[in-house]
């Protein structure tokens, strides 16, 4: 069963129309992101699946329970606020100090509790936002523009570690970008949004789609080769190998 499940999804701010037909599901354990240009909806189709909006038509359906660790796109804490990273966790609710070491562990930042928020580089920060969310014990990671501000190497370094925490606590990720060469060599599926979404599939259907090329242009092929690493993808060949066998 999906984790969360969005059926036709319509929604207009005032009388501007943002999102239309919009559909798509999210399974345990899927990395699977949204890219589209600027004003295409992503932020605000993230916001209709979250439930902090609600569609004019069309309905979102969310397993029971369903926890949901959310990584804003950035956050701004006055820099003549004094406060560490173990201080900032244990806001709004206080946690389990055990539970705010193993988190920051897990989003590559350990032994950074007693720093202050001010003196972290911009990937060290997200990767406190990124702690912060794991906290909840998410079934599904959404992170939205989560590297903004990284550089290129820095965002490849963020989204490697996504996927180290994919595969530690084997949450689902939805995420939003418009790096797209960067963010798609980590995802499972990649969905092209344009207020409807105009193609989905692998990073490589995607990037090979026209409706993705006359959005993004064609030079992003060799880029993604570039950032591209092994993936257990053996299925595909057994796949192929049977089809092959079959005919
Ligand atoms: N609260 C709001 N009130 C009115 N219009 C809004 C509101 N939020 C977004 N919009 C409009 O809806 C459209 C889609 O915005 P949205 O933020 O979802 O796009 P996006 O794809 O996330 O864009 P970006 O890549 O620039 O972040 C835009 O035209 C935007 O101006």
């Amino acid at each position: 069963m999906s984790l969360i499940d969005a059926r036709h999804i319509e929604f207009s701010h005032g009388g501007q129309r943002v999102l239309q037909g919009v559909s798509l599901a999210l399974d345990p354990g899927e990395i699977v992101t949204i890219v589209g240009p600027n004003g295409s909806g992503k932020s605000t189709l993230l916001r209709v699946l979250i439930g902090a909006l609600t569609p004019q038509k069309g309905a979102v359906t969310r397993q029971e329970g369903l926890r949901i660790g959310y990584v804003p796109q950035k956050l701004h804490i006055d820099p003549t606020l004094p406060i560490t990273v173990n201080r900032f966790l244990n806001l709004p609710h206080p946690v389990d100090p055990d539970a705010a070491k193993e988190a920051l562990r897990t989003a590559g930042v350990a032994g950074l509790g007693t720093q202050q928020m001010s003196q972290l580089s911009g990937g060290q920060f997200q990767r406190v936002l990124l702690a912060r969310a794991i906290l909840g014990k998410p079934d599904i990671l959404m992170l939205d523009e989560a590297t903004q501000g990284l550089d290129q190497p820095g965002s490849a370094a963020f989204y490697r570690q996504i996927e180290a925490v994919r595969r530690d606590i084997g949450c689902a990720v939805l995420m939003v970008s418009h790096e797209l060469h960067v963010v798609m060599s980590a995802s499972d599926r990649v969905i092209c949004l344009n207020g409807h979404i105009c193609c989905e599939g692998t990073p490589e259907v995607v990037s090979a789609a026209p409706a993705y090329r006359e959005l993004f242009g064609t030079g992003t092929g060799g880029a993604l080769a570039l950032y591209r690493h092994d993936h257990d993808h053996g299925h595909d060949h057994d796949h192929h190998h049977h089809h092959e066998a079959a005919e």
